[in-house]
């Protein structure tokens, strides 16, 4: 026991897509939890993930999709979730790649979209740091570069995938957040339910096996999540998805040759699921085309985006 206050508060995870936000959270968690893929652009809420570290503090991270250009509907809503979440945290989280050699057009958008929208302190998280030959040079030339543009409080260093000063980040973080008592209870991990946390894996692994070929068009909504208590019959999980997707011809890649890929994604999400939920389940999925559905105001709402 230390006799150090307690601390809470909010902390935003802000960076451009895949420097590794996601792979972030899960180590944090210890957990997969949130989808990660070697694609970017693949987190598209702000999800909230809550850390409790006994005596010491409570941290709410906040998972923010990567920015880009809001070309479409879809785009809009992501933007403005995360213009609202900015205005609220105590701290933000800016985390780079650490073979960053300069800043470009989508860091000049995130800075100032950053500033505009909040006062909260930057803490500078460089991530990758397993893939540099000499990660205290890439914190000079990191901090030299960011900190013309930002007002830098601290600096960690770390990899998340090796989980390398992933502890030091929480400990940094938790440092840095106001006094302050529980903002949720303490066994609370997030604000995710099992069906968003299936929708992600469907997701994740329609984007690991289809590649190149069905770009980020793809949703996945569960239309029914009955738990076995609900089905008794089959003693499993009952789940079926809808995947919507823009055009005929990604159906047509989804479903594959005699519909070889879809039970592919099918069964890796299966397995997947059942690994996390810990029970069987029975995945029904159906591939629905929806031309320009992230231009739609109504299905984005009935997707939950809206
Ligand atoms: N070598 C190495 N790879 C990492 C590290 N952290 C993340 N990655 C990889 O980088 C890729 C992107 O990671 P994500 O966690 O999906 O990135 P993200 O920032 O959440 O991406 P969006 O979902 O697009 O916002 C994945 O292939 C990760 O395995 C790290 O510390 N070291």
């Amino acid at each position: 026991m230390t006799s150090e206050k307690f601390r809470s508060g909010m902390v935003a995870l802000v960076g451009k897509p895949n420097v590794g936000k996601s792979t972030l959270i899960n180590a944090l968690l210890g957990w997969k939890f949130s989808i990660v893929s070697p694609k970017p652009q693949t987190t598209r809420r702000c999800t909230r993930y809550v850390i409790t570290r006994e005596s010491e503090g409570q941290v709410v991270f906040i998972d923010t999709p990567g920015l880009h250009k809001a070309l479409h509907l879809l785009g809009k809503a992501m933007e403005k979730q995360l213009c609202e979440v900015m205005e609220k945290v105590d701290l933000i989280c800016y985390i780079t790649d650490a073979r960053t050699q300069s800043l470009g057009a989508e860091d000049d958008i995130m800075i100032e979209r950053m500033k505009k929208n909040s006062s909260a302190p930057v803490v500078l998280v460089i991530n990758k740091i397993d893939l540099v030959r000499d990660p205290l040079e890439a914190k000079e030339r990191l901090v030299a570069l960011y900190g013309e543009r930002i007002d830098i409080k601290a600096v960690v260093l770390l990899s998340a995938l090796t989980g390398d000063g992933v502890e030091e980040l929480l400990s940094t973080v938790i440092g840095m957040l106001p006094e302050g008592g529980l903002l949720y209870p303490p066994e609370y991990v997030g604000d995710f339910t099992e069906k968003f946390v299936a929708e992600e894996i469907i997701r994740e692994k329609i984007l690991e096996e289809t590649e190149q070929e069905v770009p980020h068009s793809v949703a996945v909504v569960i239309e029914e999540f009955k738990s076995p208590e609900e089905y008794p019959d089959r003693n499993s999980l009952f789940i079926r998805a809808d995947i919507y997707v823009e055009r005929q011809g990604q159906k047509g890649i989804l479903i594959g040759k005699g519909g070889r890929m879809l039970k592919k994604i099918g069964q890796k999400a299966r397995e997947e699921i059942e690994k996390q939920f810990g029970y069987p389940v029975y995945l029904d999925l159906w591939v629905k085309v929806r031309p320009g559905w992230r231009n739609s105001e109504r299905e984005l709402k009935r997707m939950g985006y809206l």
